[in-house]
């Protein structure tokens, strides 16, 4: 049974949250699982993490989750749409800032035909003061319909980097392109792995690129659809995958770097200025075009 099933049959302590949203828990997590008529959905409440998103129109999940990941308490899961916060990469520990390894609460959650709107809020504590020294509030808005939308919003007196680091689904990386990256892009990697066109990129190696002046919109382009991404408040896309380096991850599995690509919504070169006064944030729009 895939990681996704498992997750869907899993009733343990249920709490019913509303009609197509109920509680639940994996191992050492806490989930809320989504089963709306406009799609199926799961969001771990550690790092108010989204599991994985599969629209009514899709016969496979556009949000990855991978079959390997951990559901340990304090350990990043591998998939899904992990919440990078307060920096970005390996500048300080934990790689990616703690916000995807802390736990969440769920603010709110609503529903109507079109899909499930959730809120879920970090403040600042006692665990997050020992990562990061700053008072602060965060708060995700997902929607979960027929699109998939998420919007980071932060308040607090500092700034900050960041990544939605979105894994999408795709039925071969080797078929695919994405597209909209812009021309200008540091290389994470020492290979080189040039775009064919300007701003367009496929996939034969590992890469690991941040663009610093993308379009709005990346579009994945897989055999029978196409996944449009609309970036919110945005300064770079990264794009990301191991290739064959997956060998060397611990929660990935030897052959799934073919079946996802990173494409990253993220604040780095121009980080996140928040203050007291006003809340920040950054965001983006998930739909599949047939
Ligand atoms: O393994 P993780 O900490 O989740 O990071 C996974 C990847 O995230 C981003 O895409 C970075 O650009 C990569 O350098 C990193 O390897």
């Amino acid at each position: 049974m895939s990681i996704i099933q498992t997750i869907k049959n899993t009733h343990d302590d249920q709490k019913i949250v509303s009609k197509s949203v109920y509680q639940t828990t994996y191992q050492e997590h806490t989930i809320l699982v989504i089963t709306h008529p406009q799609c199926s959905a799961a969001i771990s409440l550690q790092g108010a993490h989204l599991l994985y998103w599969q629209p009514k129109v899709s016969s496979l999940p556009i949000i990855w989750l991978s079959e390997k990941t951990l559901f340990k308490k304090g350990v990043a899961v591998r998939g899904g749409v992990p919440i990078c916060w307060p920096w970005f990469g390996k500048v300080a520990e934990p790689a990616h800032g703690f916000a995807r390894i802390v736990d969440w609460q769920l603010t709110s959650c609503s529903e109507n035909e079109d899909g499930v709107d959730i809120i879920l809020s970090l403040k600042d504590n006692e665990k997050t003061r020992q990562y990061w020294p700053h008072h602060f509030e965060l708060e995700l808005k997902l929607h979960l319909g027929k699109t998939c939308q998420l919007a980071l919003s932060c308040q607090g007196d500092f700034n900050a980097t960041g990544a939605l680091h979105s894994y999408f689904g795709v039925s071969d990386i080797s078929a695919i392109s994405v597209s909209g990256l812009g021309d200008t892009y540091e290389e994470r990697l020492t290979t080189i792995n040039k775009p064919k066109t300007a701003g367009e990129m496929t996939f034969n190696q590992a890469v690991d690129r941040i663009y610093t002046q993308p379009e709005p919109i990346s579009l994945i382009k897989d055999n029978d659809h196409t996944i449009k991404i609309t970036h919110i408040n945005h300064s770079d896309v990264v794009t990301w995958t191991p290739w064959d380096n997956a060998k060397n991850v611990v929660d990935l599995g030897e052959q799934s770097y073919h079946n996802f690509v990173c494409v990253e919504t993220c604040r780095i070169s121009k980080p996140i200025e928040s203050s007291n006064k006003a809340k920040t944030s950054y965001g983006v729009k998930i739909e599949v075009i047939k």
